[in-house]
């Protein structure tokens, strides 16, 4: 995985800013010719190769930017294999370097005569910008290698492997592991923690781990892991840790079986509903609604604040349907960069994303076939998409992208969200037919501060869990607690639940829970707490913004866990990207928040 890959979102959303700023197209490409973020034509090849005798090739190779280049007049370009399909007449691309070494390319281009007159005559500020942007993708970089570089061997480049929702396993140059997340665990099913996969030679895991040196392909096999056969489909990239560490990054999915059960995502512990802790009247009424729904075949609509549930409930119903042996598969519509949507959801015919070769790639909807589809955050699904996934529930065919024939389907969608769907309808950023077709059945889960009693009943149901897991003994809450967590207000639900008591089972050493077992920010009661004039006369505006953001930050770790989900989550309510997130932890000094 090459460094820009780390960014590309970033990266997609600089690209389009510049471009509608100054009219004129952007694309990046990467120290492999992979194209990382484009706009206008080049939005189309996103995640393509560039020819390996392109003008990008060259600048990458002389780390000299280009500039002015005319496609029908330069050599280059005449002798690049994409010469006839390119429909660009004006480029000046320029080296993005990071530590001397060009690690990509940023380029602007002309498509037609407005914007190559533009190109002409500004030619000269346009290549001041270009230097700024490469700059400034440069700081990232740079940024992101320093976390690699302080803690290469620490649990923090875990935690943003962690955040990838695919299998990821890093090896050295002799194939021992140096890291692994837990999307890969959870799909080699290996019973033991990273600990002790970390130092080990692949073999070990893998019995029959083999690399094709074939490089940018997504390749297909079956692993002996346990004695089992695991299907996957990997790929791997060589990196750089530092000078003179060279490791090799594999990521993989798991494709389904010959049986067709779903092996892509970890549905192993089936949860049914009797995991659905509550006799709450709103929350019976959900669960009696939900029984009868996984009787029938429409779709269903979940809504309700963060932490309710909602997957809890997808996954009952699932479980509880004529669908249960099949797939469940399910998809954030929020945590995919909106460039790889449409991929993750339809798949792509092969050849039409280059790694010129690939076998191409199934979609989560052909995965979850003859099963049920989980669309989380359908609220965040792009515009554009919103058509295409109407088609799919009308006519129950999928179009991959670079296929010629549709294919058929038959899924069941579930989609939840915790925004408000009317709204985004009201404000255009959600169809209301594609309302229609998702909502023919809907689910609404109430917040946790409104079922009353449950709230303690989820909380002994939780304890219990967690001193099993622990391997603790039985723990009560004290009577004082329990009033606590009966008037508290509970802002992220069930999860901020579930983190208060993963911390009080950490800090009691007693039976019974008190009070001083619980978390500091959960005592103060408040997400922000009262600002104290008087304390304040002292400090400048600056400081008092450093100081607010730190608290919130800090806030939202403590609510949502200090683990990489519960980062996730704190980043996306911050409304910032998990990078920005990571950064604001370690300049901060708040990597071991939630810690007493
Ligand atoms: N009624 C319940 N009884 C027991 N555990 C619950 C209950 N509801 C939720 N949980 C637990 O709370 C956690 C959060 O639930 P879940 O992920 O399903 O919520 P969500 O609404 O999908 O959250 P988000 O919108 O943030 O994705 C999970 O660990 C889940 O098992």
């Amino acid at each position: 995985m090459s460094y820009l890959r780390l960014v590309q979102d970033k990266i997609q959303d600089l690209s389009e800013a510049v471009s509608s700023a100054l009219n004129i197209e952007v694309t990046v490409v990467d120290e492999n010719l992979v194209r990382i973020a484009g706009t206008g034509d080049f939005y189309h090849t996103i995640n393509e190769n560039s020819p390996e005798n392109s003008l990008f090739a060259d600048v990458l190779i002389s780390g000299e930017p280009r500039i002015n280049i005319i496609k029908k007049d330069n050599d280059i370009c005449k002798s690049c294999k994409n010469f006839i399909g390119c429909n660009e007449k004006r480029n000046i691309t320029y080296p993005i370097k990071v530590e001397n070494k060009t690690i990509g390319v940023v380029s602007f281009a002309s498509f037609n005569l407005e914007q190559d007159k533009l190109m002409n005559e500004k030619t000269q500020q346009f290549v001041g910008m270009l230097k700024h942007i490469a700059e400034m993708i440069e700081q990232e970089i740079v940024s992101i290698k320093g976390i690699n570089k302080l803690k290469v061997s620490s649990a923090e480049i875990n935690e943003i492997i962690n955040c990838i929702n695919m299998g990821i396993i890093i090896i050295d140059s002799n194939q021992h592991i140096t890291q692994i997340n837990k999307k890969a665990i959870n799909l080699l099913e290996i019973n033991f923690s990273d600990k002790r996969v970390i130092d080990k030679n692949i073999v070990k895991i893998i019995q029959n781990f083999f690399i094709d040196n074939t490089k940018n392909k997504e390749l297909i096999t079956t692993w002996k892991v346990n004695e089992k056969n695991i299907k996957v489909s990997y790929n791997y990239d060589d990196i750089l840790l530092d000078k003179n560490t060279k490791a090799k990054v594999i990521s993989f999915s798991r494709l389904q079986n010959t049986t067709g059960i779903d092996l892509d995502d970890d549905n192993t512990n089936k949860i049914t509903f009797q995991h659905i802790v509550g006799r709450s009247p709103s929350l019976l009424e959900a669960v009696n609604k939900a029984k009868i729904a996984a009787q029938s075949e429409s779709t269903i609509l979940i809504q309700g604040p963060s932490g309710t549930g909602k997957e809890l409930f997808a996954r009952s119903i699932h479980n509880e349907s004529a669908r249960r042996n099949k797939p469940f598969i399910a998809v954030n519509c929020s945590s995919i960069p909106e460039n790889l949507i449409e991929s993750e959801l339809f798949g792509y015919e092969k050849g039409s994303f280059t790694g010129a070769n690939t076998k191409g790639k199934l979609g989560k909807f052909e995965l979850a076939n003859n099963g049920t589809l989980f669309l989380d955050e359908i609220g965040d699904l792009p515009l554009h998409l919103q058509p295409k996934l109407l088609r799919v529930l009308q006519e129950k065919k999928i179009d991959r992208i670079g296929g010629a024939q549709p294919v058929d389907i038959n899924v069941r969608i579930i989609s939840a969200t915790h925004k408000n769907l009317e709204d985004l309808i009201k404000y255009k950023n959600f169809r209301i037919d594609l309302f229609y077709r998702l909502n023919v059945i809907p689910l609404n889960l109430p917040p946790l501060n409104e079922r009353g009693s449950d709230i303690l009943l989820c909380a002994e149901y939780i304890l219990k869990k967690l001193c099993n897991n622990m391997n603790k003994e039985p723990k009560v809450l004290a009577k004082d607690v329990q009033e606590k967590f009966m008037t508290y207000d509970w802002p992220g639900n069930l999860r901020e639940l579930e983190n208060v008591l993963e911390y009080a089972v950490n800090y009691s050493y007693h039976e019974t829970i008190t009070s001083n077992d619980l978390p500091d920010y959960f005592l103060k009661g408040a997400l922000c707490e009262p600002i104290n004039i008087e304390t304040l006369s002292e400090k400048g505006l600056e400081d008092l913004t450093i100081e607010f953001e730190k608290n919130i930050i800090k806030k939202y770790i403590d609510i949502y866990g200090n683990t990489t989900e519960g980062k996730k989550k704190a980043a996306k309510k911050l409304k910032i990207g998990l990078t920005t997130l990571y950064r604001k932890l370690n300049d901060y000094n708040l990597n071991r928040v939630g810690e007493k």
